[in-house]
């Protein structure tokens, strides 16, 4: 019988799928490539729309209809425009991130969302292409309280159901950037449906720290709408996907 995932109703495993992502990085399996140049991250906190709650995630959209907000460099052959970006988080601190490295899970994981504007007139058109999107991902580790994340949390209670939106018209996400530049690349897929083998990846190597108070604030969001029966959002991460015949590359020795 077809596994579907108690969440998203999906097949666990895409049919023909040699790309899927998320992954473990076995950190010594990944090849240094001299030919990755620095990834270039260029946002324009005005570009920022609204957050909301989809049900699986609470995003945070940019408007995408010009080049204000980019990233270019990298493994990346054009720019691409950011689009919007979201977490993924566990129950307990043990879990939440969706890739690990060398088989340790983050409490938490960010994806920058970005399409490839030059080839493609949509982002739903990008989705279904190998070079449409490309995003970076960034641990959350438990730590310090994040200054930068404060503002996104203070949000959050006004989305706490499904389908809710707030309008958030100032954020600069290059806070939520950690300092150091290395990144490991490599080529994925989307990690919720349609699981469609669109995505470049970028995995920043060093994490960012946020306190528990903040981890705990993403929990408190649910997966349902109003008036259903409450389900708390936690563990929307995929499970591990088989690398199949792909090398990681890391722009660091
Ligand atoms: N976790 S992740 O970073 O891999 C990620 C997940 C979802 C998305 C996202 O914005 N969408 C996936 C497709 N969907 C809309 C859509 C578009 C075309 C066809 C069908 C459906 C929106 C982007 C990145
Ligand atoms: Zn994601």
């Amino acid at each position: 019988p077809k596994i579907l995932h108690p969440l998203w109703q999906s097949p666990l495993t895409i049919p023909g799928g040699t790309r899927q992502s998320p992954i473990n990085i076995q950190w010594r399996d990944s090849v240094y490539d001299p030919f990755l140049k620095p990834l270039k991250i260029s946002y324009d906190p005005a570009t920022c729309l609204h957050i909301w709650n989809n049900g699986y995630s609470f995003l945070v959209e940019f408007d995408d209809s010009t080049d204000r907000s980019i990233i270019d460099g990298g493994p990346l052959e054009n720019q691409y425009r950011l689009k919007q970006f979201h977490f993924h988080w566990g129950a307990i601190n043990d879990w939440g991130s969706e890739h690990t490295v060398d088989c340790k899970f983050y409490p938490a994981e960010l994806h920058l969302v970005h399409w490839n504007a030059v080839v493609y007139p949509t982002f739903e058109e990008a989705v279904m292409e190998g070079d449409g999107l490309a995003v970076i991902g960034v641990f959350l580790k438990l730590g310090a309280r994040h200054e930068g994340l404060q503002t996104l949390v203070d949000a959050l209670p006004a989305v706490k159901h499904k389908d809710t939106v707030i309008e958030f018209d100032v954020f600069d996400p290059s806070c939520l950037m950690p300092s150091c530049p290395d990144y490991w690349t490599y080529a994925g897929s989307l990690t919720t449906p349609p699981l469609t083998e669109s995505v470049t990846w970028i995995i920043k190597k060093q994490p960012i720290e946020v306190d528990e108070d903040q981890l705990e604030a993403f929990r408190m969001l649910l997966f349902t709408s109003d008036g259903e029966e409450e389900k708390r959002m936690v563990d929307n991460f995929r499970p591990l996907q088989p690398l199949m015949n792909r090398t990681v590359r890391s722009s660091f020795q």
